[in-house]
C-alpha cells in the first residue's frame, strides 16, 4: 500500500496528537466544508449530498474549499457517518432544510435479519479513492483526516430514522432489547474497525470517531452503552494495523455531552478527546491527565459575535489549554449561517494567542 504521497508540509496537528512540540498551535473545524461556504452551496446545487460522497472528484474538491481561504492545519475528507448503515442496505436520504431521513428504519429486532454488514467495507470504496486521492491533491500542505461515526450515535439514526430530539425509539430498544441493541452496536463496531483500516490504508493520516449522540444518555448509560465499543474500536484498530506493519495513526473520540466523563475516556485508547463547549479546559486536563491531547471546544454559536468578540474568546480558549497537547477546534459543528470573517478570525486568533 505504498502510495507515494507528497512530504507533509504542515504536520502539527499530528504533532500536537502525538504531544510533540508544535511551532503554533493548530487549528481545524468541524464541518468546515459545509453550507457556510457559498461555494459548497455552488457543488450542492449541481449535485445531491451522497453523489457529493460518492464521486471522488467532487469529495475531493469541497474537502479542498475551506483550505483555499483560511489557513487551517488539517482537512477532513468530505463524507458523512451514515454511509456505513447504507453500506448495510439502509436507504439514507438527505433532505434538505431537514436533515438526513431513513424511510425505512429499523423498527424491531427481526429487522437486524436486513442488515449486510457481509461486504460493506468494500462497499465504502469510494472513501478510500477519495481519500487517496486528496492526499495527492493536498500536495502534504496539510495532514487528511478520516473519521466515522461511533456505534451509539449510528444505532440512533438507525433505529429513529433521523435526527431526535429525544432518542426515545433507541432508548426503548436499549431497555426492551438489551441483547439485540448489544448485537447491533458490536455489527456495528465490527465494521467501524474494517472501515477506520481501509481509510488509513487509503491515506488517513489521522481519524476521529464521532459519538455525537452521547449527549442523549446519562453517565451510567454512556459507560454502558458506549464506552466498551468506542475502547473496542481503538484497541482493534491499533491491533489490525500493528499485525499487517502499517504505522498507527492518532485517534480521537469526540463524544459530545460526554464531559461527565472525562477521566473514563482517558481510558478508551484514544490519543485525543474532543471536548463540547460545556467543559472548562483545565477541570478537562485535571481529569485527562497529562498524556491526552485535548482538542476544542470554542460554542459555534460564538462565531455569530463581532470580530473583536470571537478574537478575545478563542485567545483567552487557548491560553487556558496551553500549547502542549492541544488542538484548537470548535465544540461541535460549524452552523450554515456563520459569517466567512468569523472564520477568519477565529483561526487567526488561534494561530496569534501563544
Ligand atoms: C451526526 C453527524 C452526521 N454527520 C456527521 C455527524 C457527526 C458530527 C456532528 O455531530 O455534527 C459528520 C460529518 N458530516 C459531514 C462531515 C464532513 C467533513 C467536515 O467538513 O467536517 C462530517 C465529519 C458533512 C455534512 N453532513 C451533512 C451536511 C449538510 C447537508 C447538505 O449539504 O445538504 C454536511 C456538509 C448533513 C448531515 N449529516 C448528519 C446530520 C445530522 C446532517 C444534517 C444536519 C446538518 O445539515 O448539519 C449526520
Amino acid at each position: 500500500i505504498e502510495q507515494n504521497f507528497p512530504a507533509l508540509k504542515n504536520d502539527n496537528v499530528l504533532k500536537a496528537a502525538r504531544g510533540e512540540p508544535v511551532d503554533r498551535v493548530p487549528v481545524w473545524v468541524m464541518r468546515q466544508a459545509g453550507r457556510y461556504l457559498p461555494e459548497f452551496q455552488e457543488v450542492r446545487k449541481e449535485h445531491d449530498f451522497f453523489t457529493v460522497c460518492r464521486t471522488p472528484e467532487l469529495a475531493c474538491e469541497v474537502t479542498m474549499q475551506p483550505l483555499r481561504r483560511f489557513d487551517l492545519d488539517a482537512s477532513i475528507i468530505f463524507s458523512d457517518i451514515l454511509v456505513i448503515p447504507q453500506a448495510f442496505g439502509m436507504t439514507v436520504e438527505m433532505h434538505p432544510g431537514v436533515g438526513p431521513v431513513f424511510p425505512e428504519p429499523l423498527q424491531t429486532p427481526a429487522d437486524l435479519a436486513k442488515l449486510k454488514p457481509e461486504g460493506a467495507v468494500e462497499r465504502l470504496s469510494y472513501v478510500g479513492d477519495a481519500i487517496t486521492m486528496m492526499r495527492h491533491m493536498l500536495d502534504g500542505k496539510v495532514p487528511l483526516l478520516g473519521f466515522t461515526g461511533a456505534p451509539w450515535t449510528l444505532m440512533g439514526y438507525m433505529i429513529e430514522g433521523g435526527g431526535s430530539k429525544t432518542m426515545s425509539k433507541a432508548k426503548a430498544w436499549l431497555k426492551n432489547y438489551t441483547d439485540d441493541s448489544k448485537k447491533l452496536l458490536d455489527m456495528l463496531a465490527s465494521s467501524i474497525v474494517d472501515y477506520l483500516e481501509m481509510q488509513v490504508k487509503a491515506g488517513a493520516q489521522m481519524v476521529q470517531v464521532f459519538e455525537s449522540s452521547a449527549e442523549h444518555l446519562s453517565k451510567e448509560e454512556f459507560l454502558t452503552w458506549c464506552a466498551p465499543y468506542l475502547k473496542d474500536i481503538a484497541s482493534k484498530l491499533k491491533q489490525r494495523l500493528s499485525e499487517q506493519n502499517i504505522p498507527l495513526v492518532p485517534m480521537t473520540i469526540f463524544a459530545k455531552g460526554a464531559g461527565h466523563s472525562l477521566a473514563e475516556q482517558a481510558t478508551f485508547g484514544y490519543d485525543v478527546i474532543s471536548l463540547d463547549w460545556t467543559v472548562d479546559p483545565e477541570e478537562a486536563r485535571k481529569q485527562v491527565g497529562p498524556n491526552i491531547t485535548l482538542q476544542g471546544n470554542l460554542d459555534p454559536q460564538d462565531l455569530y459575535k463581532t470580530p473583536e468578540e470571537i478574537r478575545e474568546l478563542a485567545t483567552t480558549m487557548v491560553r487556558k489549554f496551553g500549547k502542549t497537547r492541544y488542538i484548537a477546534n470548535l465544540g461541535h459543528g460549524i452552523t450554515p449561517q456563520t459569517p466567512i470573517v468569523s472564520m477568519e478570525v477565529f483561526v487567526d486568533a488561534v494561530h496569534k494567542a501563544l
